[in-house]
This record gives C-alpha cells, sequence and structure tokens, in this order.
C-alpha cells in the first residue's frame, strides 16, 4: 500500500476554503491535503480523475449502445463503466493509488484494443486510443509507461495488420487507414512522453527549490543550527512528553564583541554551536534561539538526565580555549531548565526557562537553575 494509507498525508483542514473549494477537495483529492508538490498527491489525483472520466464516458456509451442493440459493445463498456465505479469506492476506501491505478490502466488498454479489433460504432473505435498513451504515462510513470505503450503500439499493429476484417468480426481497415491511425498514435505517444517528462523533471525541481527554501528558513546562518522559527515548529509538533528545555545564554558577551571585535564573537557563536552540538544527545534538537542564546530540546529525559548534560556542556563551555587571532579567550554560560508537558505548555515553560536563566545570571552567572 501507498505512503498515504499509512497516513503521512493528514486529512485536509478545510478551515479556508469555501464550499466549492472543499468539494473539489473531495471529489478529487478524496479530501486529502499535504505537501503542495506531493508526487503522491499528484498520483491520487490523476487515477481518481481518470476513474472518473471513465465512468463518465464509458456509461452513456455503453447505455447508448444497447439502446442501438449492439449488445457485444454495450456489455464492454457497461462492464469498464463497473469497473472503474469499483475503483472509485476502492481509492476512496483505501487511498491505495498503486493498485487503483492497475485497476484504471489495464482494463483501458483491453477496451481500445477491442474498440480497434472491432471497429466500434461505424468504424470509429479507433479515435479512443489516442488518449491512451497520455494516461499510461502519467499512472504508470515514464519507465513502465513507455514499455507497455510499447507493447500496446505492437498489438494494435497485429490487430490492424494481422486481424483486420478476420471471420468477419473484426473491423476491416484499408492501407491507407491503417497506416496513419498507427502513425498518429505513435506521434502522440512521441509527445505524451515528452510532456510527461518535462513535467516530472519541473515537479522535480518545483519540490528540491521547495525544500531548499524550508531548511533556509528554518536555518541560522551563523551557526548552521536550527533558528527559533525551526526549533519553535519542531516544539509545537513534538509530543508533550519527557522533553525538557535547557535554555543557554553566554556571559558577558557584549565584552567579547567590545573587546576583540564582532567578527570574533561571530566565531564565539560558531565554535559554541559546535561545541554544544558534541553533547547533544541522539533525537535531541539544538537551535540558535536569539542573539547569544541557544535553546535545547531534550527528548526522552528526565530532570536529572537534563542536569547531568547541562553540566557537560556547561565544564565544555568553561574549559574551552577559543583560540582566535593568536589569543586564548575563555567564556562560561549559565542555563535554565524546564520541562515541557501538557500541564507545562510551551509559551508558559518558555518563560519559566528564560526567568530561570536570569536567576543563573544573579547567582553570579556560570550557574545551571532548574
Ligand atoms: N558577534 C555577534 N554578536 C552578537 C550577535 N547577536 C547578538 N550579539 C551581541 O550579543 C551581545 C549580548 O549582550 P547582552 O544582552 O548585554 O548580554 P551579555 O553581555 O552577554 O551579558 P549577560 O547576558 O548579562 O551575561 C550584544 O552585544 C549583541 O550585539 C551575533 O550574531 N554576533
Amino acid at each position: 500500500m501507498g505512503e498515504l494509507a499509512r497516513g503521512c498525508l493528514p486529512e485536509s483542514q478545510h478551515v479556508n476554503k469555501n464550499w466549492i473549494q472543499r468539494c473539489v477537495y473531495h471529489i478529487f483529492y478524496l479530501g486529502l491535503s499535504g505537501e503542495v508538490f506531493s508526487e503522491q498527491i499528484r498520483r491520487i489525483l490523476i487515477v481518481n480523475l481518470f476513474s472518473i472520466v471513465g465512468i463518465v464516458f464509458t456509461l452513456p456509451l455503453g447505455i447508448a449502445a444497447l439502446y442501438r442493440s449492439n449488445i457485444g459493445l454495450a456489455l464492454a463498456l457497461l462492464c469498464f463503466a463497473f469497473i472503474f465505479c469499483a475503483n472509485q469506492l476502492y481509492l476512496r476506501r483505501t487511498r491505495n493509488y498503486r493498485v487503483c491505478g492497475n485497476i484504471v490502466i489495464y482494463p483501458l488498454y483491453c477496451l481500445m484494443l477491442y474498440l480497434v479489433f472491432t471497429g466500434g460504432v461505424s468504424g470509429t473505435g479507433y479515435v479512443w486510443i489516442f488518449c491512451v498513451p497520455a494516461v499510461s504515462l502519467f499512472i504508470q510513470g515514464i519507465k513502465r509507461g513507455i514499455i507497455e505503450m510499447i507493447i500496446f503500439t505492437l498489438l494494435l499493429i497485429v490487430i490492424l495488420y494481422f486481424f483486420s476484417n478476420i471471420y468477419g468480426m473484426a473491423f476491416h481497415y484499408d492501407a491507407d487507414l491503417r497506416f496513419r491511425v498507427l502513425a498518429s498514435f505513435i506521434v502522440v505517444f512521441f509527445l505524451s512522453t515528452i510532456y510527461e517528462y518535462s513535467m516530472r523533471r519541473f515537479n522535480e525541481a518545483l519540490r528540491h527549490s521547495s525544500r531548499l527554501l524550508q531548511e533556509q528558513a528554518e536555518t541560522d546562518p551563523l551557526t548552521q543550527l536550527l533558528n527559533r522559527r525551526g526549533m519553535q515548529q519542531r516544539l509545537e509538533d513534538a509530543e508533550a512528553g519527557a522533553l525538557h528545555l535547557v535554555l543557554i545564554d553566554v556571559d558577558y558577551f557584549k565584552n567579547i564583541n567590545d573587546q576583540y571585535g564582532h567578527d570574533c564573537g561571530d566565531f564565539i557563536l560558531r565554535t559554541l554551536a559546535d561545541l554544544i552540538a558534541k553533547e547533544l544527545p541522539e533525537g535531541g534538537w539544538l537551535s540558535r534561539w536569539g542573539g547569544e542564546e541557544f535553546l535545547l530540546a531534550l527528548r526522552e529525559t528526565d530532570s536529572s538526565q537534563a542536569i547531568e548534560i547541562a553540566e557537560k556542556i556547561r565544564q565544555a563551555i568553561e574549559n574551552y580555549d577559543f583560540h582566535y587571532d593568536q589569543q586564548d579567550i575563555h567564556i562560561t554560560a549559565s542555563f535554565g531548565i524546564v520541562p515541557l508537558g501538557t500541564e507545562n505548555p510551551l509559551n508558559i515553560a518558555l518563560k519559566v526557562a528564560d526567568r530561570l536563566l536570569y536567576q543563573a545570571k544573579d547567582a553570579g552567572r556560570n550557574n545551571i537553575c532548574v
């Protein structure tokens, strides 16, 4: 089953959508939302769309064929209409677009070959085959779509050239018509391949730049750590539980800037980021929270473990020689530790961490307050 079925895409949040948009989302996207450029959402849309188009075409045409007493064609069309309807229901229930894509495409191949073989209504059956390459490449992707289209073309050649008028059942195509049908089908196949390929490249490029922008929006350019926005996002998404916040503030950082210059201050912030990151346990998050403030989120950690980690970091900073421009610089930092949970939501926890930090400063700095 696809990733959707494992629940990676949430049900649509219809908050700001009007009823038309809600209907469109419900009918075409099955009420799913998620990453705008998500390949899964695109595929769901396409499979669903072709399924709906399949019903819209085969059902009335089947009824019309029944009305004209063309029983063979009517049965074939109604049978496909039934398959497409069942597929719709299955897709809505399971969101398994891979299986549903196959349910759309293979009956479509059969129907098209059947129409070419019998000629459909008044020998016009072949006019429908030109939609096949686009549908196949959309649903099966470039590689598989091309392979299936080559097989389909070969079957088309066999029907057009070897089965024409056989046993009085097959439609008779004269030499010019069969050549033109085949040639125009190959042209459509070729153009559809180019279109699908460029669409995929375009989509990939779009997704890549979207990911890049997202990363940039959440990264602090100086330290390459998460910035405040990135950290806040993770904390908001994090499940409440054994999570501790550690707010770290460099002591007398202004003096460093004043004494050694702003570049030295930047160098110290970058080195500090590496120093703290080394002590960060697995699964934890580290961010540059503000100017000379770092915020650590320790997950699956109780208070004593959080204090232990903070103490290690405090000592690592205190004992580190920041070597800049042939000078050894020593700094210290103050810490505020606070648990995060349902009784202590993010906004409150951050305020408490800030208060504890200033208590640590008041107590002489180079301190941890819990
Ligand atoms: N070099 C550099 N300095 C920064 C950056 N962001 C903030 N600062 C400086 O950090 C200093 C923070 O100073 P204060 O808030 O007075 O705090 P402090 O000097 O560390 O004193 P305490 O926090 O009370 O121990 C200011 O001088 C800011 O200019 C930065 O990205 N690079």
